[in-house]
């Protein structure tokens, strides 16, 4: 039996033999990547998906109209869960559930986009056990949909000037919700423009003329039978995006809408019927959602990172493109440098984010058990760490997918690759739940409490513990026997602290100087969102190390640890400047780092394929004529290309309309 599970007859033999190179056994290191129960579950479910031609696409999405894309995910949705529980073995298991979705829909949207990854979360951590009875029964059975609007036309980022208004009305006990300005009006939540009836709206609550910031409240929006706007609501699309069509982010009004006062989300605030407000245990406990999607990106787009890598290198091993010996016959393109030095760190990249996805998970599922019994000492930690994962994470995976991309060349460019959806659909992760600069300031802002902490000998918490070790001056990189990496992950550390301890001490000296906080931050704030950025990449590099260290079987410790020493190299050259302004390395090292580099290219190049194997990515799932794991790539893209909806005709009326007209009468003038 071949080491790769992924052999099977009537594939193309280029990938055949591939495989047959394989070092380790693809399903366990899928059962690395995702979990061993988890792995098992995909592979089943995507058989499982494959047998109910309900849950197929109808045609290539890429041929269709958004409202045809709305109306086909709204099918398979609704055909997903009539047969859920045939198809997974616990509905309630978010992974599994994703898998299945990821399978059945894709990545471009449906009416329950934001329902489960952010409304219900929403509702589980902030409604009281009465709401949770009222509402989270019913969302969870699919009585009705829900979204989450918080963002407005005119404030995204900057929560605290939301204009929307929830003004509390003792005398009959409501809340009276209304948006004062066109600025006011709530624009971007997933579904809310088309299929949603129910929202989370964020709103500034005031009680008798005091404003207490904003706060959650339900709010149904549409009726349950007509799915008509309910009076003084005002609800819409806001149009087609650059990716991500097939979801009808909207935007929504309100004119002194009336909800009942028990609307307002009351598990940590709360306003009695005296209009007497209780404060939450935590001043940001009402963010929550954002946290857990923040949390719930990471793996993802890994995944995201994973589906390009994998498209790109098994096409990689089916195109073939010039020689490499004069003569000898044109060679597949991944045999050449170039084309490893592209993609193999993306393929390195995607695997650490996966792991760091499922180590950020466990933080949050404790945080959110922390939170059920009032206690928050961790949401601190918890938001500094997701705030920088989220945007170095999305911030690289583009990238990463962009190399993929172009690594294809011309047909990478074409839909059929699939890589342009999935690049589009990743992209937004950089802008949505909180733009990636302003996530990283957020962190930066928690690096510069944690340097106060270190200068009183003291560790903020333990994703900082390191600001208290000393700073080595020189790296040992190339000084000790080959095939040692600590002083490569002991170089991300030197990179992070010293970075870090810069800014602050430069932020010090402005203010010694009589500038204020605000404007020292100003001043250096590029250089603090490096100082978060270098500590993120180093969290990254230790969370790798860490997954290489635990696991057992030796075959796939050896080539993760191929990966991960890659990765270290690769990166360490893409942030080198930083550790050769104070001399840390030296230039010999830094040929070091390339060559080993270099070397590492060529030990992964045979395991390549099986290295995207092991994603275990179905076809139905990587929805991609390039990345077929049979590899019969080019009589597939002619059929792709043959359902061109401009293909139904020879002749298409523009040509009788205009162009003929044109010609005749060209024609017609040089006989003259
Ligand atoms: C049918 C199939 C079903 C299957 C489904 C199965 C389930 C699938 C599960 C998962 C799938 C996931 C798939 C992923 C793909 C998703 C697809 C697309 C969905 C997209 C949805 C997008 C939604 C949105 O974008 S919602 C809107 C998001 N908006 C933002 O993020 C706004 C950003 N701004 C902010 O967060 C804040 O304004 C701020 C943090 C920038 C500043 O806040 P502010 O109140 O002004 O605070 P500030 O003064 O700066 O700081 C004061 C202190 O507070 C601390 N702090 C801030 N935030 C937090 C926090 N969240 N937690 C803890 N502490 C916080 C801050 O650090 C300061 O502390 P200090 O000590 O004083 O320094
Ligand atoms: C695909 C997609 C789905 C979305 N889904 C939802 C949803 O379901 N629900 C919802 O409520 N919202 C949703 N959003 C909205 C999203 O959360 C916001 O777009 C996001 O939070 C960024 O806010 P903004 O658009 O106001 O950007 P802005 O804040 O206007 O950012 C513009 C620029 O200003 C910079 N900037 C802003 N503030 C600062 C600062 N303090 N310091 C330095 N620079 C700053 C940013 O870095 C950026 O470069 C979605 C957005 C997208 C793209």
């Amino acid at each position: 039996m071949p080491l790769n599970k992924e052999i099977q007859p009537g594939d193309n033999d280029e990938l055949t033999r591939e495989r047959l190179q394989a070092t380790f056994d693809t399903q366990q290191m899928a059962a690395a990547l995702w979990g061993s129960d988890l792995a098992r579950k995909r592979r089943e479910l995507a058989k499982k998906v494959d047998k109910l031609t309900v849950l197929h696409d109808s045609k290539d999405m890429s041929f269709m109209t958004r409202e045809e894309k709305l109306s086909e995910n709204a099918r398979k949705v609704v055909q997903m869960f009539a047969h859920v529980a045939d198809i997974v073995e616990d509905p309630s298991d978010d992974a599994e559930m994703f898998h299945l979705s990821s399978n059945a829909i894709g990545h471009e949207g449906h009416p329950f986009g934001v329902h489960f990854v952010m409304f219900i979360p929403a509702l589980k951590a902030q409604a009281d056990d009465e709401q949770r009875e009222k509402w989270l029964m019913p969302a969870l059975g699919l009585q009705l949909i829900g979204t989450y609007a918080q963002t407005e036309l005119g404030h995204g980022t900057n929560l605290r000037a939301l204009e929307t208004m929830a003004t509390f009305d003792k005398a009959t006990d409501e809340f009276v919700i209304h948006t004062p300005t066109v600025t006011a009006l709530k624009w971007w939540p997933g579904s809310l423009g088309k299929s949603s009836n129910h929202a989370v709206v964020s709103a500034n609550l005031i009680i008798d003329g005091k404003s207490y910031g904003h706060h959650n409240f339900m709010v149904q929006i549409r009726d349950e039978n007509t799915h008509k706007p309910l009076k003084g609501i005002t609800v819409g699309d806001i149009g087609p995006k650059m990716a991500y069509n097939a979801s009808d982010n909207g935007f929504l009004g309100f004119d002194h809408h009336r909800i009942p006062r028990r609307n307002m989300l009351m598990r940590h605030a709360k306003v009695d019927k005296n209009g007497v407000y209780t404060k939450p245990p935590h001043a940001k406990i009402g963010y929550s959602a954002m946290v857990h999607v923040r949390s719930v990106m990471i793996g993802h787009q890994g995944m995201f990172l994973g589906s390009a890598s994998t498209i790109a290198i098994r096409y990689s091993l089916v195109r073939r493109q010039g020689e490499i010996k004069e003569g000898s016959g044109e060679v597949k393109i991944l045999d050449y440098q170039t084309q490893q030095h592209r993609l193999f760190p993306q393929l390195a990249r995607a695997y650490v984010f996966m792991f760091a996805g499922k180590e950020v998970r466990e933080l949050y599922q404790k945080v959110l058990s922390d939170m059920e019994k009032g206690e928050t000492t961790l949401l601190a930690d918890l938001h500094a760490l997701t705030s920088g994962l989220k945007s170095v994470v999305t911030h690289l995976c583009v990238a990463g997918m962009e190399q993929c991309r172009m690594a294809c060349g011309g047909h990478g460019y074409s839909r059929a690759s699939g890589i342009p959806e999935i690049w589009g659909v990743a992209v937004g992760g950089c802008t949505y739940e909180g733009e990636n600069m302003v996530m990283l300031l957020q962190l930066a802002r928690y690096l510069m409490k944690a340097v106060k902490e270190t200068k009183k000998g003291k560790s903020l918490g333990r994703l900082v513990d390191y600001l208290l070790l000393p700073q080595d001056r020189h790296s040992l990189i190339g000084r000790v026997p080959q095939g040692e990496y600590g002083p490569h992950l002991a170089a991300f550390e030197h990179i992070a602290r010293r970075q870090i301890f810069k800014v602050a001490d430069e932020l010090t000296k402005l203010q010694d100087k009589g500038m204020s906080k605000e404007i020292a931050w100003q001043k250096k704030a590029v250089e603090l969102q490096r100082a978060a950025r270098l500590h993120t990449r180093f969290y990254l590099a230790a969370c790798f190390h860490r997954k290489v260290q635990s696991v057992v079987d030796g075959r796939i410790r050896e080539a993760l640890a191929d990966l991960y020493h890659l990765h270290l190299n690769y990166e360490l050259l893409d942030m080198v400047n930083y550790a050769l302004e104070d001399a840390y390395l030296k230039a010999d090292q830094v040929d070091f780092i390339r060559e080993d580099m270099y070397r590492l290219l060529e030990t992964i190049r045979p395991n390549a394929i099986s290295l995207v194997d092991a994603f275990e990515f179905s076809d139905r799932e990587l929805r991609s004529v390039l990345g077929r794991r049979d590899g019969h790539v080019y009589e597939n893209l002619y059929k792709w290309a043959k359902e061109s909806e401009l293909n139904r005709a020879d002749v298409l009326p523009y040509f009788d309309k205009y162009l003929k007209p044109m010609m005749l009468a060209a024609r017609q003038r040089s006989n003259i």
